[in-house]
């Protein structure tokens, strides 16, 4: 026998999806089955993106939704974010859910136990370090880390627009000696123990522990994400379930299957599962 070759998902170049359409596509893909996992990303999601991430209230009517779709015995909720896991539960406040943060490195399950994925002791102080040295040379002018523990997003979104690239490339040297994950977010760079696990591999981790046998057969998983983290769910999902990534570009490469322009969209696809499910 040979090795085995692993084929990744390839990126490919997408434009957006009218929200008239949607509609078709969920009737299709849903085919009338109701077993659904709800998959979905927090910032820039479910909530918009603003100046300051505690300022990421979740609005009204898609708290509602939500509220109403997690007492639907046939669906299962998780937000996957990278946010610290108690950071989203508590901005989201939905109890009956389960919810995964620092982009996989925490799940947790409805009744607040907690799974913590393994960080290898050397990863742990360099990231105090890195903290240390970003908090030291790169945070000031607007510019400060949020420091998760398992994960940092360096922020530069409130340095004046002239000097935000200086303060990136700036951050990003400090960062690359560390040998962490680093990629870019929204005004900020995301950085991640340089280790096979993600919110692709938190999805699996999710969707094989809430679903005996293989959850393929037995349910219908949808990831809605705006990140370049989010695309690891969505490489996982390929071919398995069905994913939408927000971007207002109208060209982005991405895995998921259809791309949304803004969170309008979103609403559209939160309400067409409230319908489904509640008549609502
Ligand atoms: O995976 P997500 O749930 O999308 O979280 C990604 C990061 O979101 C937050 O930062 C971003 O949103 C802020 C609020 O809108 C915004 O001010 C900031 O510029 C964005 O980068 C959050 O603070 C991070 O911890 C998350 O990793």
């Amino acid at each position: 026998m040979g090795n085995s070759v692993v084929v990744r998902p390839r990126l490919v170049r997408m434009t957006h999806i009218d929200s008239a359409d949607i509609g078709r596509v969920l009737t299709k893909y849903m085919n009338n089955t109701k077993n659904l996992a709800l998959l979905l990303d927090y910032d820039g999601t479910l909530t918009p993106i603003v100046n300051q991430p505690d300022m990421a209230v979740i609005p009204e009517e898609t708290k509602a939704i939500l509220e109403r779709l997690s007492n639907v015995n046939t669906l299962f909720m998780a937000i996957i974010s990278g946010r610290a896991v108690d950071n989203v539960k508590n901005l989201v406040g939905i109890d009956n859910i389960h919810y995964a943060g620092n982009h996989g490195y925490e799940i947790m399950a409805p009744d607040g136990s907690k799974y913590l994925h393994e960080i290898p002791t050397e990863y742990k102080k360099k990231m105090r370090d890195m903290v240390e040295e970003l908090n030291a040379k790169a945070s000031d002018n607007g510019a400060w880390v949020e420091d998760k523990i398992y994960s940092i997003t360096y922020h530069f979104r409130a340095v004046p627009k002239v000097q935000q690239s200086q303060y990136l490339e700036n951050a990003k040297k400090i960062m690359e000696p560390y040998g962490f994950h680093v990629s870019q977010a929204h005004y900020g760079l995301e950085a991640k123990p340089p280790i096979k696990w993600d919110k692709g591999e938190a999805t699996l981790k999710i969707l094989n522990e809430n679903f005996s046998g293989d959850w393929k057969k037995s349910v219908k998983a949808i990831f809605i994400g705006d990140d370049t983290t989010d695309e690891d769910a969505m490489r996982v999902l390929k071919g398995h379930g069905l994913s939408f990534r927000i971007a207002a570009d109208g060209d982005v490469d991405t895995c998921a299957d259809y791309v949304l322009s803004n969170l309008d969209p979103v609403m559209v696809i939160l309400r067409w599962f409230d319908k489904y499910y509640c008549g609502m």
